[in-house]
């Protein structure tokens, strides 16, 4: 048999990359990044120039069309590699990104009838205006004593799937009406490329409250959150729901124009990017957390039990990998946050500097940064800019420098953004190794452990744990590829399960990031402070930052 290939497609906050991986050791034979035209959309709708409210970030579907038209066929033709060869492709997708469509499978937003209203768009993972839905949702949860609730750290996310249906249907009832099915963008891109509509079991189960033996949550509970959705999970959530691992279909012969791959290549089920990265880092068993790093950062683990965690996002029977109990939580965000200060509170000479110097302002200030000892700002922050997603599961919280001085510069800013998120993945990692879910490895993949070793770095000492890197610019693709490997199975040339595509393919650098006992001292001092601020500001002590935003949408008005 000629040597075999598969093509992961990883869907991320601002672009879409293509990767064609050799099945035989997992390299990455080419790989192609289309960024989406349209961005995130959280000002104001493409077009019309609807002005969109505070907490929004919708997404074009056209966009993810159009990493098929442009990544896939640009993989092929700069690998070489015969279409004939590439026998299974695989997706993974940020989530719960959610899309609406009609009967015919049509995007409302596509539809003129619908294209100037916000609700008709994709909503992406960080929308955040459910927030009220999502405290609604948790206080009858509760109430009723639902048995979901602790398998979700004790609270569901404004992020997931019933929030926003919710909003919408308060919002604008007309879409909801409207709506045939409220589908994961991963299963839509799916159903573009096999031409029927399945569900994976992953994002049910993370993101819809879908349990492999109970279902969804009873038809009580949806009554008892608003008599209009009592038939949502029969009616507008309905669908076959199929495990990881499994195929949805094959390309159809439209897409294989499209894509230049051959109709009938096997097309597995969608699946989440953080998710998938974990067997692309060779972790198929327990005890080994995987930090997907990028806009932000996803904690995976696994485990052999189910264990109840604080505001962890949730625990999923075969939500990573079969047999194992998946365990998610994470920070909502952590590059969008270094962004944030690069492209709004940043000196305009820190901008001329870099140019200057033809680096980027992010290396600029990481190589000044890497020059403070830890603790030599005088400055601790809390990492919350895109509000608290483990362990408070609170939208509503914001960020916090303390120490400024007429002396502070902006390199010293800058890490001390660094380092507030390395405490936030070190309250997720002690919530988790503490509760009865143990951490003994650490992994980091994604785009941040590529970019900035300082980070990952201070994330060794912050944690004092030594940090293994993924060998690979697209782990989460990678991990895609495999499951289109195992999609087209063993007798194709393919795999017969992800473990066995992960033996084979799976690669960590040999260089890791280990912690610097003196370092570590001080970074004990340091996030010992950090979670002084973390309970004082985000467990009721003081709720200035609710206050503050509560004024801001009355004075918005
Ligand atoms: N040198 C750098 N140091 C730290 N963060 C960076 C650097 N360069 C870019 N970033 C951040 O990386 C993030 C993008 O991460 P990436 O993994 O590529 O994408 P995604 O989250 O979409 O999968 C952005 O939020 C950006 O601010
Ligand atoms: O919640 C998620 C996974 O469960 C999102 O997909 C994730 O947080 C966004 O990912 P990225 O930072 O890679 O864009």
């Amino acid at each position: 048999m000629s040597a075999k290939y598969a093509i992961g497609v990883d869907y991320g906050t601002q672009s879409g990359r293509a990767v064609l991986v050799d099945l035989s050791n997992g390299h990455e034979i080419a790989d192609h990044v289309t960024p989406y035209p349209h961005g995130v959309i959280d000002e104001q709708l493409p077009v019309s120039g609807i002005k969109l409210g505070h907490d929004w970030a919708l997404q074009h579907p056209d966009d993810y069309l159009e990493v098929l038209r442009r990544s896939v066929p640009a993989v092929l033709a700069a690998s070489g590699v015969a279409a004939e060869d590439v026998i299974g492709l695989g997706i993974d997708f940020t989530a719960c990104t959610m899309l609406l469509v009609d009967a015919s499978g049509t995007p409302l937003c596509f539809k003129d009838e619908w294209r100037d209203n916000p609700h008709g768009w994709v909503k992406l993972w960080k929308h955040h205006a459910a927030q009220d839905e999502a405290d609604r949702l948790n206080a009858i949860a509760a109430e009723r004593g639902e048995k979901f609730l602790p398998r979700y750290g004790g609270k569901i996310s404004s992020e997931w799937m019933i929030a926003k249906v919710w909003q919408i249907l308060n919002e604008a009832p007309e879409v909801y009406e409207a709506t045939d099915l409220f589908t994961e963008a991963t299963d839509w891109v799916i159903s573009q490329l096999t031409g029927a509509f399945v569900r994976n079991s992953c994002t049910a189960g993370y993101k819809s409250i879908w349990h492999k033996q109970e279902g969804y949550p009873s038809r009580d509970f949806f009554k008892a959150l608003d008599p209009r959705l009592e038939d949502l999970t029969s009616t507008k959530l309905r669908g076959d729901i199929k495990p990881l691992g499994t195929k949805a279909g094959e390309l159809t012969a439209e897409m294989a124009t499209l894509t230049g791959l051959v109709a009938g290549t096997a097309i597995a089920v969608g699946n989440v990017d953080a998710h998938a990265a974990v067997p692309a880092v060779g972790v198929v068993d327990e005890g080994k957390l995987v930090m997907a790093m990028g806009t932000s950062i996803c904690h995976m683990l696994l485990g052999k039990e189910e264990v109840e965690v604080e505001g962890m996002c949730g625990v999923v029977e075969d939500g990573i990998i079969e047999g194992y109990m998946g365990y998610e939580a994470g920070q909502s965000a952590v590059g969008d946050i270094f962004e944030w200060f690069v492209e709004e509170a940043v000196p305009a000479y820190v901008k001329e500097a870099a140019e200057k110097e033809g680096v980027g302002v992010h290396q600029w200030l990481t190589e000044r940064a890497a020059q403070y000892k830890p603790g030599e700002t005088g400055l601790v922050a809390l990492d919350w800019w895109n509000g608290n997603r483990s362990v408070l599961v609170d939208t509503n919280l914001t960020g916090v420098v303390v120490g400024y001085t007429l002396l502070t510069k902006p390199e010293e800013m800058y890490r001390t953004l660094l380092e507030a998120t390395a405490f936030g993945t070190r309250t997720i990692i002690d919530a988790f190794h503490n509760n009865g879910v143990p951490v003994h490895e650490v992994y980091a993949c994604g785009g941040l452990p590529q970019k900035n070793a300082l980070l990952m770095q201070i994330y060794a000492d912050v944690t004092n744990r030594e940090i293994k890197v993924a060998d690979s610019k697209q782990t989460p693709a990678v991990g895609a590829a495999m499951f289109g490997a195992v999609a087209a199975g063993a007798a194709k040339g393919g795999y017969d399960s992800v473990v066995d595509a992960a033996k084979a393919m799976a690669r960590v650098r040999e260089e890791t990031f280990k912690p610097i006992p003196e370092n570590v001292a001080v970074y004990e001092r340091l996030y010992a402070e950090y979670r002084t601020l973390h309970d004082y500001f985000g467990r009721g002590a003081n709720d200035v930052m609710k206050r503050l935003k509560a004024l801001k949408e009355e004075a918005s008005k």
